[in-house]
């Protein structure tokens, strides 16, 4: 478990100070993906190497199990930072190594013998699909190609916490897919904790199970991935949903001032597969037409999400809207007089 108490970053430029955490506390359990995300300078990059103490906080407490950072020995946190593996958006390999240089560098500085290390380089390039190219180097390789040796470089050590800096920001989106899935199939099948930044909520929703929404330097919210999508609270969060789903021109959408509501319903889980609008409204003498919709998938389960406007008399739209919400349907009004 990685658990950030109460911490505060201030970078001094100058005479100028500017604190790029506030206060900022949250919990990582062991074993899940935790997904931090916030605009370019929200302190997101701060926040992930206060994790490894690459950056020290000014105040505050980080606990990585039952380790508290800030009372180990400079040797002591070089030793504790082997369990922590990070990997990169511009991916940091050395240029003038081969493939095979670059994932048993770690290796080589902590001292393993040749045997041990050309095995554990040749299961790790196996783990991530790179056995073909070990012995290139990295300008001969592709962005998603650098990003698996940046990972296999990573668990050289066997870490149990992979940080990652915006490790997809430079793929193309099916590149980014391959190593989302890449990084999803080694949290399930090492049981590594990976904590990851971005700026994209398309990457939260692939593979995370829960979520940090960083603003300013300050957690504005936290939860699981679904709870945030079905019911975001800040601002901030709903800007980011916006990213995943186009809705340009929804709120502009001419309807009737009378008798007319416009709704976006989001759903999560085999709810989905249900014909539940078709059911319900018709039954509430509610006519409907779709007038937008996305079904995706958040770690595998459906997802989805769908404007929906609404036609009839004010008490049977209540009566509809409030028959969906049982059965566990998240209703906004995007426009019309409706209260719920
Ligand atoms: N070494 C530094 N000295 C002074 N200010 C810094 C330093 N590093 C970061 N900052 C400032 O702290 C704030 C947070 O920076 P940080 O890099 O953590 O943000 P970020 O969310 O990762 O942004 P990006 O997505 O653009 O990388 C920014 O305003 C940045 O300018």
């Amino acid at each position: 478990m990685i658990k950030i108490e109460h911490v505060t970053k201030i970078y001094q430029a100058g005479k100028q100070q500017h604190t790029a955490l506030k206060d900022v506390s949250l919990t990582v359990q062991k074993g899940e993906i935790f997904g931090i995300v916030g605009h370019s300078g929200a302190g997101k990059s701060t926040l992930l190497r206060c994790i490894n103490f690459l950056e020290t906080p000014d105040s505050g407490e980080v606990w990585i199990g039952d380790t508290q950072l800030s009372q180990l020995s400079k040797k002591q946190l070089q030793e504790k930072r082997r369990e922590i593996g990070m990997i990169f958006q511009q991916f940091h390999l050395l240029s003038s190594k081969t493939v095979f240089e670059n994932i048993a560098f770690p290796m080589r500085l902590s001292g393993a013998g040749k045997q041990k290390m050309e095995q554990r380089v040749r299961e790790l390039a196996d783990l991530v699909g790179i056995t073909d190219h070990l012995q290139k180097y990295p300008g001969e390789l592709s962005g998603g190609q650098k990003q698996r040796v940046g990972i296999a470089r990573a668990l050289a050590l066997q870490p149990s916490v992979l940080l990652c800096d915006e490790a997809t920001s430079a793929l193309d989106p099916k590149t980014t897919q391959s190593i989302l899935q890449l990084l999803s199939d080694i949290n399930q099948s090492l049981g590594i904790t990976i904590v990851l930044i971005t700026h994209e909520m398309q990457v939260i929703r692939s593979i995370c199970d829960r979520v940090a929404v960083i603003d300013n330097g300050i957690i504005v919210e936290q939860g699981n991935v679904n709870e945030v999508f079905l019911h975001p609270e800040h601002q901030v969060t709903k800007e980011f949903l916006e990213q995943v789903w186009d809705e340009t021109g929804l709120s502009d959408f001419p309807i009737a001032e009378e008798r007319q509501v416009l709704i976006r319903c989001s759903f999560f889980g085999d709810i989905a597969y249900e014909p539940i609008l078709a059911d319900i409204l018709p039954r509430c003498k509610i006519n409907f037409s779709i007038l937008q919709g996305t079904l995706s998938h958040m770690k595998k389960r459906p997802f989805g999400r769908i404007a929906i406007l609404l036609s009839g008399e004010n008490d049977d739209i209540h009566a509809g809207i409030r028959q969906l919400q049982e059965k566990g349907i998240a209703v906004e009004v995007i426009q019309g007089c409706c209260k719920i």
